[in-house]
């Protein structure tokens, strides 16, 4: 179901800066903005105030055609009919998972997070993962203490596990340049869409960065006066 649109901006939500009516509204100018894939991702532990949200922005997705999934909760995301859902080293493991989406009929997508950690990305592949996620690239604002990825391990696990790849953690319109090379096919954030005073503009910047960047990053390393 929908694996062939996991590419492009892949937002998080930040549920720390919003909730319910202003959550919805953020998502919904982030979709506008450009994004792609939305993801649900709550620590509050509230059951009701998590059920809501994401079910609301379950309905946004549906109607903008977009991706929508759910962080960490299998019930959840089964629940409100998510398209799919993250699960990192905390969360149920992969295979537990895709019987359970069987057992209720549901083809879903399930990503993982691999880190840095080339092993494990190969063993989520070999598991049936549907994406891999990879970082933190940058230093993270919203995940100070996530160990660093390196670049490269985009392109390595794009090329020789078959899946598509995101990288996650203090991506920037900035700093997205230098990954673009790598070829991700999606690039998520929280901080730089949701922290930005304009959550519509920074999706749209994002969103631009990313299609430009392996040029421009070619570009900045270009010496040649004659062709700038
Ligand atoms: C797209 C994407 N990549 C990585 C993560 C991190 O998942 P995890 O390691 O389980 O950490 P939490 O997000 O649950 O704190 C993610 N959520 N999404
Ligand atoms: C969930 C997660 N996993 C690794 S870094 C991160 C947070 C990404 O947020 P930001 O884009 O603000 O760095
Ligand atoms: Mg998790």
């Amino acid at each position: 179901m929908r694996r062939g649109e996991l590419n492009g901006l892949y937002v998080i939500t930040d549920t720390t800066r919003f909730q319910r009516e202003a959550l919805v509204e953020a998502v919904s100018e982030a979709i506008q903005g450009g994004a792609r894939i939305v993801q649900y991702r709550d620590k509050s532990g509230d059951a009701e105030r998590r059920r809501d949200e994401a079910a609301a922005l379950g309905e946004l997705c549906r109607h903008h055609g977009r991706v929508f999934i759910v962080n960490d909760d299998v019930a959840l995301a089964t629940e409100v009919g998510a398209d799919g859902v993250h699960l990192g080293r905390e969360d149920a493991p992969l295979t537990d998972t895709r019987a359970r989406f069987q057992a209720a009929g549901l083809d879903a997508i399930i990503g993982v997070s691999c880190y840095a950690d080339r092993l494990r990305a190969e063993r989520a592949a070999a598991e049936g993962a549907d994406y891999l996620a990879f970082g933190a690239m940058f230093p993270s604002p919203t995940k100070p203490h996530a160990p660093g990825a390196p670049a490269e391990v985009l392109g390595w696990a794009r090329e020789r596990l078959g899946r598509p790849v995101c990288g996650i953690g203090g991506i920037t319109a900035t700093n997205v340049g230098d990954l673009m090379p790598h070829r991700p096919d999606m690039i998520a954030v929280i901080s730089e869409v949701f922290a930005a005073p304009d959550i519509r503009a920074a999706a749209e910047t994002m969103a631009q960065a990313m299609a430009a960047g392996p040029i421009e990053s070619l570009s900045s390393t270009n010496h040649d006066p004659e062709n700038p």
